[in-house]
């Protein structure tokens, strides 16, 4: 099995480079994990306790659990991925069968944070886009996918999403094997990152 990294800012691209990257490969032949599904389990807040949570803190991702499942996967076994509400802000009760595949993306802001998790992957990539493009893009998809207003996202960005980006996320750059410019569309840069994986796996 051969594991991918991809890590950036939120509103970078991470997502949509990933079903660039995949979209080539047969089904069944890749699977795609979001650190996103990973935030902790905050059941015992209440939901407004919820929503002033730190997201974009390392210690707000459940890492020993992701780690034991990409262990897992890179064994040969299947995991119960868990599902999260970004509405709830928290774990749902549902889990999806993630089997073992030849090739995993696993893409998050805080993805290479994490030692241990590093050492796992074979490739690390890091999407870049500047912090006024990724945040017009937060603005666009919270309010239309996630259930968020104006003030909201802005008052976060100032408060937790900027700070939090300058203090944990842009420093992983520094892990990255490759780092993909995401100011516009670029398919070149895809294009290398697929051949990559296809050398790899020949
Ligand atoms: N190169 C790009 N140019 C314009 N919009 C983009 C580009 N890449 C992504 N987007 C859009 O920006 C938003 C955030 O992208 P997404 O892939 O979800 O980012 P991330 O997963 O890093 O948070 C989405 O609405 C997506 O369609
Ligand atoms: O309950 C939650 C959990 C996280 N967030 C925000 O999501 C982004 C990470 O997702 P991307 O898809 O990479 O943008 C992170 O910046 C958190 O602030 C949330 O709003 N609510």
């Amino acid at each position: 099995m051969l594991i991918i990294g991809i890590g950036g800012g939120t509103g970078s691209g991470k997502t949509t480079v990933v079903e660039q990257i995949i979209s080539h490969f047969p089904d069944g032949e890749v699977a795609v994990i979001s650190q996103d599904s990973y935030y902790k389990d905050l059941s015992h807040l209440t939901k407004e306790e919820r929503t002033k949570v730190n997201f974009d803190h390392p210690n707000a991702i459940d890492f020993p659990l992701l780690c034991d499942h990409l262990r897992e996967l890179r064994a040969g076994r299947s995991v119960l991925q868990p599902v999260y509400s970004f509405v709830e802000h928290n774990r749902t009760n549902e889990t999806v069968l993630t089997s073992p595949t030849q090739v995993l993306v696993v893409e998050g802001i805080l993805i290479l944070t994490d030692a241990q998790i590093r050492e796992l992957f074979d490739i690390k990539a890091f999407v870049h886009a500047d912090s006024d493009e990724r945040l017009i893009r937060r603005l666009k998809r919270d309010i239309a996918e996630r259930g968020r207003d104006l003030q909201e996202v802005l008052n976060r960005y100032q408060t937790t999403l900027k700070p939090m980006h300058q203090q944990f996320i842009e420093p992983t750059k520094e892990f990255a094997d490759i780092i993909i410019p995401n100011n516009k569309y670029n398919t070149v840069a895809v294009d290398i990152v697929r051949s990559i994986i296809n050398e790899r796996l020949s």
